[in-house]
């Protein structure tokens, strides 16, 4: 199986269950990561590292969530890791996420604030004025907490976090606006592309989404 491995600290908690049952069952996986820590997670639990180079069609991929709709809509990007989670997702057959109970609302806004934005540095300004022009809401560019200035991405670039206001449904619309703006690399609002959430309560307990 070829496998998209997510980022966040969630996902942890996965690979560390598919490392054992690969150990004791002997399965055959090659791991994408979707991040650079993605990537030690697979190397440091003995997990076969791929790329999309010579894997560029996964069979799934597991991924946490900033916050799950009924529809399945998805944000995400809370480690800023969006731009590759996205990519290696519409490479996969099936997006699986798995967050806890928390991450569960019926509609985007209940439980997160903001949609992370990958921007080229450049842009960063243009698109903070753009996004809360059309949209309304509030943006500002993610600084670091131990490193002067912003933070910059896997990929060198800025993150926007875009405070948005209540009321909007048509998030489909939404990213596909903001996506044309010159200088965005890509957004963390993931569109119809989850076919199953898996939330866990903190009495063990697990709850089940599908899409429709
Ligand atoms: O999108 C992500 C990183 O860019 C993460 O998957 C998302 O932020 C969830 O993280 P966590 O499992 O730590 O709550």
């Amino acid at each position: 199986m070829i496998l998209g491995i997510g980022s966040g600290s969630t996902i942890v908690y996965a690979v560390t269950r598919l490392a054992e049952r690969v150990r004791k069952e002997g399965l055959k996986i090659v791991c994408i990561p979707t991040s650079f820590q993605a990537q030690q997670l697979i190397v440091t639990n003995n997990l076969t590292l791929g790329s999309l180079d010579t894997t560029p069609e996964l069979d799934c991929a597991i991924d946490g969530a900033d916050e799950v709709d009924d529809k399945l809509t998805l944000i995400k990007g809370g480690g800023g890791c969006q731009t590759q989670e996205k990519i290696v997702a519409s490479c996969a057959r099936k997006l699986v996420i798995v967050a806890d109970s928390t991450k569960n609302s019926t509609s985007l806004g209940q439980q997160y604030k903001k949609i992370p934005v990958e921007v080229i540095p450049l842009a960063y300004n243009p698109i903070l004025q753009r996004i809360t022009q059309k949209f309304g809401g509030t943006a500002e560019l993610r600084m670091g907490k131990m490193k002067a200035g912003p933070i910059v991405s896997d990929n060198g670039n800025f993150i926007v976090d875009w405070f948005f206001p209540t009321g909007i449904e048509d998030w489909k619309t939404v990213n596909e606006r903001i996506k044309m703006m010159p200088g965005v690399v890509e957004t963390g609002l993931f569109v119809d592309m989850a076919q199953i959430a898996y939330f866990g309560g903190p009495d063990g307990s697990l709850s089940v989404k599908l899409a429709s």
